[in-house]
């Protein structure tokens, strides 16, 4: 039986508050208040994970580790954790925080050896966020340029990466529709599962997504389109059941 693509509701926290932003551009952030809330509320709809956002720390403008470890300790799901992990200590108050894994951006691209050390030694708690514009990949926040994603999906396929959350950032935030293009070149490029990121407007773009699960597309982030209101998330489950 073909696997059903997972759904991940997505919280970011900017400065305390839940918020989406247009390309990840810093300064277009729409405000959604608590990020507990909002984490509870997918919750109650029956969401199984949910992919939790540090973005001041992602962007360099301090953190939220506080409020981020809170909501992990009080959610009854699985949590993917991603913004600011770049090192020993921000790993391990990550981990700590009792998420599933954890998703690395900048690092990857920036600190490969320490990267293939801890894919090593934390296998499925690891998958690395390969968030491109064409092929180039960005890190800091998305404002750096970081490599080729070709070349560096090489690298992290040989050190044994367990899996991709693929973001194409000239889609995140804008409901224009999931770039299905791309992830079916990442799906070629690895035999890893890969999170599809970006873009989802509709139940059709997650219909269409979910039609990749045989390519290796395990789950798809579902922001600004749940904020939105453009579907519930009891629609998006009931639409990628099966
Ligand atoms: O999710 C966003 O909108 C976003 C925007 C700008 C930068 C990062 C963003 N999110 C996620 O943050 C991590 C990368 O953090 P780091 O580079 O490891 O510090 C990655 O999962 C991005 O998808």
């Amino acid at each position: 039986m073909t696997q059903k693509l997972e759904l991940l509701p997505a919280v970011d926290v900017r400065d305390g508050q839940a918020v989406r932003l247009v390309h990840g551009e810093s300064g277009s952030e729409t405000s959604y208040g608590d990020p507990l809330q909002a984490a509870l509320a997918w919750q109650s709809a029956g969401a199984e994970w949910l992919h939790l956002v540090d973005l001041d720390a992602a962007f360099g403008t301090g953190d939220n580790r506080d409020r981020i470890a809170e909501v992990v300790r009080t959610m009854d799901l699985k949590v993917e954790l991603s913004g600011g992990i770049r090192d020993d200590a921000s790993l391990k108050a990550a981990l700590a925080t009792g998420c599933t894994r954890v998703n690395l951006g900048t690092a990857a691209l920036e600190s490969p050896e320490w990267v293939a050390k801890i894919i090593a030694e934390h296998g499925e708690r690891i998958a690395v966020g390969l968030d491109v514009r064409g092929t180039t990949l960005r890190g800091r926040g998305w404002t750096r340029d970081g490599g080729d994603l070709y070349e560096t999906l090489e690298r992290l396929n040989a050190e044994g990466c367990a899996r991709y959350v693929v973001t194409d950032i000239n889609k995140d935030g804008t409901l224009q529709g999931p770039n299905l293009e791309l992830l079916k070149n990442v799906c070629s490029a690895t035999d890893r599962p890969v999170v599809a990121s970006g873009g989802v407007s509709s139940l059709a773009d997650l219909r269409a997504i979910a039609t990749l699960v045989p390519q290796g597309v395990e789950g798809a982030i579902v922001g600004k389109a749940l904020y939105a209101k453009a579907f519930t998330l009891e629609e998006a489950l009931e639409a990628v059941a099966g």
